[in-house]
Order: C-alpha cells, then structure tokens, then sequence
C-alpha cells in the first residue's frame, strides 16, 4: 500500500528529502571534481558533515529519508533522483552507466510514496533536479540546464508534460556540469549564478528574465566553494561556503546565510543543494 505523503496538500513547512550517504565514496570519475580524489573520502567525514546539513535543513522543513543503496555511492544526491512537480514525478535518465542503477530505486520510492510517475521520450537524457530549478519569483518557470549531463530536447519535453515555461540554458564549463552547481533561484526571483558557467545567449535569456536588482552574480572563487549550489527555504540560504562579499550581498536583499561544510561531498562534484530534493513544488 502507498504510504501516505499527500503531496498535494497545501504545505507551510516546506518538503525536503534527502538520502543518507552510508555507501557515498568516489568509486569512479564522471565529472573533473572527482578526478583526483578517487577513494579519498570517508564515511565518519561524509556522515558528519551529511548529519550536520541534514540538522540545519530539518529546522526549516520536514526532511524525508530516502533509503540508500549499496554500490550506488552518488546516490546520496538526491537532486538527482528526478524532478518533483506538484503530485508528479519525472524520474533522472543519467547520462553516465555509473549512476543508472539508481534509476530504479527512485522510481520504486516515488511510486511507493504515491507521485504519478511521467517519463521522458526515450533516449532523452535528463538528471533531475540537478539541471531543472524551479524559479522562486512570481512565476513558476523552470530553469533548465543542458550541455553537459541533460538533453537540451528535455526541455520541450519536460514544458509539454508538466505545462509550465521551461527555459533552456546552455551550461559551458564542465566543473560547473549541473545547473545547480552554478545557478540558484531563490526566494522573491533573486538568482545567485555564476556568468562564466554559460554561453552568451544564456546569458541573455537570463539577463531578459532576471532584473538586474535581482541578480547576484558570483565571482569564481565563490563559484568552485560551491556558493551557488544552495538550499533556500523561504529566507534560509543554506550553503557550503560564501565570501564576505556574497554574504553581504545576500543579507542585504533580506536572505539568512547558514554555512555547513560539505567539503567531502565536492570531491564528487556536489553540495547542499545537490544533497536534498524538494518534494514540495506547488
Ligand atoms: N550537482 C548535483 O546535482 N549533484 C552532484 C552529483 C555528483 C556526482 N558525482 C555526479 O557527477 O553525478
């Protein structure tokens, strides 16, 4: 029987799940972070840090635990698994055989916790919330990224499904392989990106639909501490690392910088917005 999650019930507190990293290691290398840093992490530091993400998020959402699996050491991105939109869910198709197994797990979890189920035309790859991001304006446009891991062609697709705007941006340097790496809708239509992550037409599209009082564009450094991949939860900014500058620039549109190190989480390529999955897009 569905176990009862009422994904369609209006919500204050927002829905975040997330997958412990009990079997997280960087076994193999599909992105130029996890290059030099194959069996180099731990499970007393990755847990840590995970526990320490995991307590900052659950004191501004309900954080849901999906149950890891063995040999599936990204799984812990739960970013990753799909994308949520209200009762629906369109699971990942990852570019990479490394991550493929993981597809049937989040599929089951999904189904089992009573989401309808849409996929993608075949042979569309597409990575979740990874490369797709909800704007947090006005509009419920969807930010999506490609070039790297996602399809391009998964953005009629996805407009067509879920009937929303979908807004394609070609992502252009490979450490920055995500959309969620380098781009962060927040709260009230601010975006955190960083500009050299995309080409130029990007770049306008986002400049056409950003006002520039909105943007926060970041500088490199605060791109690879992984400033862009953030949880917003309302006023909440939870992210690894941000300059003074970035941080003063958050406060000063009205946003709370929490920072919670994720340092063994990069040497795969991601951090706090890649560890957790919104299950609340309405
Ligand atoms: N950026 C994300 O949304 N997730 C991080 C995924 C890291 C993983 N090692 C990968 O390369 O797919």
């Amino acid at each position: 029987m569905a176990e009862a999650m009422s994904p369609m019930v209006e919500r204050t507190v927002p829905r975040v799940l997330m997958c412990a990293p009990t079997f997280f290691e960087v076994s193999y290398v599909i992105n130029p972070w996890m290059t030099h840093h194959v069996h180099d992490t731990t499970p007393e530091r990755s847990g840590h840090q995970w526990d320490a993400l995991r307590e900052t998020v659950a004191q501004h959402a309900d954080v849901v635990l999906q149950p890891p699996a063995e040999s599936l050491p990204d799984m812990t991105f739960a970013a990753n698994a799909g994308l949520v939109f209200r009762n629906t869910f369109v699971p990942s198709r990852f570019r990479f055989a490394e991550r493929r197994d993981e597809e049937a797990h989040d599929r089951a979890w999904f189904v089992r916790h009573g989401f309808d189920i849409v996929d993608l035309p075949g042979g569309v790859f597409f990575e979740g919330a990874g490369d797709a991001l909800f704007d947090r304006g006005a509009s419920r446009r969807l930010w999506m990224g490609h070039g790297h891991r996602s399809d391009r062609e998964a953005a009629p697709a996805l407009a067509q499904m879920l009937g929303v705007e979908v807004l394609p941006l070609q992502l252009t340097d490979p450490r920055f392989y995500h959309l969620d790496t380098c781009f962060c809708p927040l709260a009230g239509g601010y975006t955190v990106y960083f500009p050299s992550a995309f080409d130029e037409a990007s770049l306008g599209v986002i400049e056409t639909y950003v006002s520039p009082d909105k943007r926060i564009a970041v500088e490199e450094a605060d791109a690879l501490a992984f400033a862009c991949n953030a949880v917003n939860l309302g006023k909440i900014v939870i992210l690894n690392r941000a300059s003074a500058d970035l941080r003063l620039r958050l406060e000063n549109a009205g946003f709370v910088v929490i920072e919670v190190a994720l340092d063994e989480f990069m040497k795969s390529g991601g951090a706090a917005k890649c560890l957790t999955l919104r299950l609340d897009e309405l």
